[in-house]
This record gives C-alpha cells, sequence and structure tokens, in this order.
C-alpha cells in the first residue's frame, strides 16, 4: 500500500521542534554568555576598595560614546565632575581603568616613578611592522632605544637649522591667503601649511601643497586619511579597549592608501639619500638621515630588529602625530582669534612689536620672552582643545601610590582626564573662555593639571617643533590678515563625537581680510 510520505525537512532543530524557538533560545544564551563575558571584571574596584563608577552591561562607562552620541573627553568630564576623590575607578566597555584626579598623584604617575609606567595602553598590531614599531606605541626597552635615538631631531640646533623652511613655508602661506581669501575651510587650509612644513623639514620632501593650482596627490591622500569615520572609530575602540580583536581580525590602525602611499614616499625618500651619501657624502640631517644611520649602526641593530618595513615606522609616526595634531591647533587658535577680535587685535601688536624689534620673522623674536602673548594664545588654545582627551599609562610593576594605602599591579591601566583637568574651575576659573591671560599665573606648580604635550619621559616629542611651527604660522598671517567671521562661521564651537582627539563638527569657514 502506497502512504503519503512527507520527507523530514532538511532544517536542522536543535533543542525543540521549532527552529524559530531554537533560534530565540539560541540568541539568549549568546547574548547572556556576552554580557557574562563583559561582565567579570565588573567588581574590580569594589574588591580593591576604591571608589567607582557602575558599569553598564557591555559598554562599561562609554555607551554614549560608542552610540556616536558624545566624545570621550565629556565623558571623563562628567565623571570627574561628579566624584570628590583623589583617584576613581571607571570601565572602558569591560576594562577597568584607574583615573587619576590629583595632580600630585599625576605628576608622581609621569614623572617621579615613571619606571613602573613606562609604557601605553594601545594595542601593538604583532601582525603590522609599521604599527608595532611606531615609538608613540612600543613598550619599555625598545621605545627607550627609539626614543634616545630619534630625539636628536628636535634639539635646539636643529631646530634653528629648519627655521628657514618654517619661514619659507609662512610665507607661500601668505601668498596662497592672498589668491585665496573668501570663505576658507580652516582645517584644509591650515592642514596644506603643517603638511607641507613637515614634510620639508623631515623628509626632505616639497608635497606643493601651498602652490595655488598645483594638485599635490599627498595632500589629497592624507586629508582622506585624516577624519575619522565611524569605523575608523571602532576600529580605534578595539586597539584600546579590545587587543584580542586587534589580533584576531589582523586589523590595521590606519588607513591602507594612506599607508601604502606613504611607504613608498618614504621608501623612495630613503633610497634617493642613501645614495647621494654614498656618492658625494650628502646629510642634511633630518629624519631621513637619522632613519639612515639606525639601518647601519650595529649596536642599536644588536637589540633592535630594523629591517623590512619597520624602517618605515618612526617617519610615519611623525606624519601622523605631527600633521593632525599641528593642524588642529591652528584651526582652534584661528577660530578663536576669529571670534575673539580683541584678542586677534593685542596679538597683531605683539607680532608687530616683535617684527620691528627683529627686522621680520626670526627664531631669535619667536624665542623671546618679551612677546610672551604669542605662547599665551597657544597655550589658551592648547587648554582648551587638547589634541588626546586623556593620557594614558600601564603599570608594569606594582606600586603604591604615595599618600594612599592602593597599590597599583602590574598591567592596570592608568587614565590622567586632561579635557576634564582643563575645564576644571579650580584651576581654570571661566574655562569656557578664551583667555590668553590666564597664562600670565604659572602653571603646574605643586603637580601637574596642565598637559596637553603629555608629561614626563613620555611626553610629546615634537613640542617644541610644533610650537615653533606654530608661532611661524600666526606671526606670518596675522600682521597680514584679518580673521573674520562668515555667516557660515559658528558663534560656539561644537566637537565631533567621534575619535579621541577634539575635533570641530563640521567645517569652520572664516574670511581672511587683507591689512596691508
Ligand atoms: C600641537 C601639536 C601637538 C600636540 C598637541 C601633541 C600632543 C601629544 C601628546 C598629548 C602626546 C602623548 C604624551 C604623553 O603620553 O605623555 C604626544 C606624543 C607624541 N607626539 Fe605629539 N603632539 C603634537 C605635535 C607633534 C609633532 C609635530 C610630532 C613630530 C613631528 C609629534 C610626535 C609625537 C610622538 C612621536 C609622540 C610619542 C612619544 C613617545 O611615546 O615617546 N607630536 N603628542
Amino acid at each position: 500500500m502506497l502512504v503519503d510520505y512527507e520527507a523530514p525537512s532538511p532544517t536542522c532543530m536543535l533543542i525543540t521542534s521549532s527552529w524559530a524557538i531554537d533560534f530565540v533560545i539560541f540568541f539568549i544564551t549568546i547574548s547572556y554568555l556576552v554580557i557574562k563575558f563583559y561582565a567579570r571584571n565588573n567588581d574590580f574596584f569594589k574588591k580593591r576598595g576604591v571608589k567607582y563608577v557602575k558599569p553598564k552591561p557591555i559598554v562599561g562607562n562609554v555607551g554614549r560614546v560608542m552610540l556616536l552620541q558624545e566624545n570621550t573627553g565629556n565623558i571623563l568630564k562628567e565623571i570627574y565632575d561628579s566624584t570628590d576623590a583623589p583617584y576613581y575607578g571607571m570601565f572602558f566597555f569591560h576594562v577597568p581603568y584607574l583615573v587619576l584626579k590629583s595632580p600630585q598623584l599625576i605628576k608622581e604617575v609621569l614623572v617621579k616613578e615613571f619606571g613602573h609606567f613606562m609604557n601605553r595602553t594601545w594595542a601593538q598590531a604583532k601582525h603590522d611592522e609599521i604599527q608595532k614599531n611606531m615609538m608613540f606605541f612600543q613598550h619599555g626597552e625598545e621605545w627607550k632605544l627609539t626614543r634616545a635615538k630619534v630625539s636628536p631631531v628636535f634639539t635646539s640646533g636643529k631646530l634653528k637649522g629648519m627655521f628657514y623652511i618654517l619661514k619659507d613655508n609662512g610665507e607661500l602661506l601668505v601668498d596662497f591667503l592672498r589668491k585665496n581669501a573668501d570663505n576658507v575651510d580652516l582645517e584644509k587650509m591650515t592642514m596644506r601649511y603643517v603638511l607641507n612644513g613637515i614634510s620639508r623639514c623631515f623628509f626632505g620632501i616639497n608635497p606643493h601643497c601651498l602652490e595655488d593650482g598645483v594638485k599635490s596627490e599627498f595632500l589629497d591622500i592624507i586629508q582622506e586619511g585624516s577624519r575619522p569615520s565611524t569605523l575608523d572609530a571602532l576600529r580605534m575602540f578595539c586597539f584600546l579597549y579590545h587587543h584580542k580583536m586587534v589580533d584576531f581580525f589582523k586589523l590595521n590602525m590606519f588607513n591602507k592608501k594612506m599607508v601604502d602611499y606613504c611607504a613608498n614616499t618614504f621608501n623612495d625618500v630613503l633610497k634617493t639619500r642613501e645614495e647621494a651619501r654614498r656618492s658625494n657624502n650628502m646629510r642634511v640631517n633630518d629624519m631621513a638621515d637619522i632613519i639612515i644611520d639606525l639601518k647601519y649602526d650595529e649596536e642599536f641593530n644588536k637589540n633592535f630588529d630594523f629591517g623590512g618595513d619597520k624602517v618605515l615606522a618612526q617617519p610615519f609616526m611623525f606624519l601622523l602625530a605631527g600633521n593632525g595634531t599641528t593642524t588642529m591647533s591652528l584651526t582652534f587658535t584661528l577660530y578663536e582669534l576669529c571670534i575673539n577680535p580683541d584678542v586677534q587685535s593685542k596679538l597683531r601688536d605683539a607680532i608687530n612689536e616683535m617684527i620691528d624689534d627683529y627686522g621680520g620673522i626670526t627664531y631669535e623674536g619667536l624665542m623671546d620672552k618679551k612677546y610672551s602673548y604669542i605662547d599665551m594664545v597657544l597655550a589658551e588654545t592648547h587648554r582648551m582643545y587638547p589634541a588626546i582627551f586623556y593620557l594614558d599609562r600601564t603599570c608594569t610593576s606594582d606600586f603604591q601610590l604615595p599618600g594612599t594605602d592602593y597599590v597599583v599591579r602590574k598591567g592596570e591601566k592608568i587614565i590622567i582626564p586632561t579635557w576634564a583637568l582643563h575645564y576644571d574651575e579650580k584651576y581654570f576659573p571661566d574655562p569656557y573662555k578664551f583667555n590668553p591671560e590666564r597664562f600670565l599665573k604659572r602653571v603646574n606648580e605643586d603637580g601637574f593639571y596642565y598637559v596637553p604635550f603629555g608629561e614626563g619621559p613620555r611626553e610629546c616629542i615634537g613640542n617644541r617643533f610644533a610650537l615653533l611651527n606654530l608661532k611661524v604660522a600666526l606671526s606670518s598671517i596675522i600682521p597680514n590678515f584679518s580673521v573674520e567671521k562668515t555667516p557660515q562661521t559658528p558663534a560656539r564651537m561644537k566637537l565631533d563625537p567621534v575619535g579621541l582627539s577634539a575635533i570641530p563638527k563640521g567645517r569652520l569657514i572664516v574670511d581672511f581680510k587683507p591689512l596691508t
């Protein structure tokens, strides 16, 4: 007898007879396991008797950063303002961080006890020869060696030697602005100046960013890679808080097109320089020369393998660390001068006086304390818009925080909340006002609360170069132009919630009205 026979469905049912119910059970189980996994450190500070902010499942205390509603700086500031303790705990996702609020403790960690806190907290992507070997990400002895070998690029003598390039760059900027004075996008314009200067000073290459009508491929590529997209921000989170994902997915921190372009450019520069050295012993003692020295330095190579792409790590580091930060500093400074015309006019007087006294823009004039108003304006920009919202360190050997009974354990991560400190009314009254005069008073007399370039042996290696470069830019622009608002200039600065650094939300458009 024939019986109607229904073949069993190929759908595999695991637990119940309904795939939909199976799916729900599976989803709930996975969610539970993920939440459990992320909650495994939640009692970290409780067990250790430290005040802390209770974390939310998965996102810890930075949910709004994840949702791109608020930047990291403001989240850290909210917690800082509401916590009355010299140090406290918080969570970036599942990772516990000890935040230092006391300027004295900050000084201990950054300077006095630096030996216990030498490393940053970022992942070193083992698969990425360039990123892993950049000074910013290096650890311990490797970092010490690189820093010692690269530091000579930044001596006063070297800065003085490079000054003629910066000055020429300032003149090119003035010419550029004369031809492009209206509706200027500040960030785009300042990047032209900064990239041109860094490339010429450190690598002896001219990317032609300030030549009107000349297309600069270098500028286009760097500009494309410099504004973080949402995906870039997520990748950055992995480098900071999800190190295992970096290794597992072999994530790269930087835009591939930019890395490839720069790698080719630097390789060409190094090759040309090596040839010039061989054929006519030519040296200019810039970054390229220092890298070639290191390549053939037996002592250095004994401790540190410098082959392959590793050779490109430091030049790339300088370009990335120097370009974005200085571009933003100049952008924010010009914006603040635009909306604070009284400060702009005072700065113009100081610069004109310096130019009269020294017969032009000179290295000596810019270093002269008599014209410290220029330094004060930049100091105030760096207070209001520090390049990085916080400094970070990893403890490398157990250390008892002085004056407390808390022992920071090896591997524990530390945050110094730069943004929150710079807006603390205790140190900077009326903190949302752009007021260079506040720097008439010395800062950091008893501990550190003003740290735009970091502090201690791991502070920014390029800070003096950056300040010189910024002073040249202001001394070139301000006597020649009045920076003025357009209908598109925002009355108040709004920051982009994406990224770890202060970036304006939207474009800052101003006019440069010629004065002569
Ligand atoms: C206004 C411009 C700049 C600002 C605000 C800035 C800020 C910073 C900050 C906050 C740090 C971390 C310091 C710490 O952890 O204590 C840093 C590190 C660093 N900066 Fe800058 N920077 C600027 C320009 C530059 C320039 C022009 C260069 C190179 C040409 C540079 C190269 C570096 C490097 C290599 C590091 C890592 C140093 C190390 O790990 O030893 N920076 N910078």
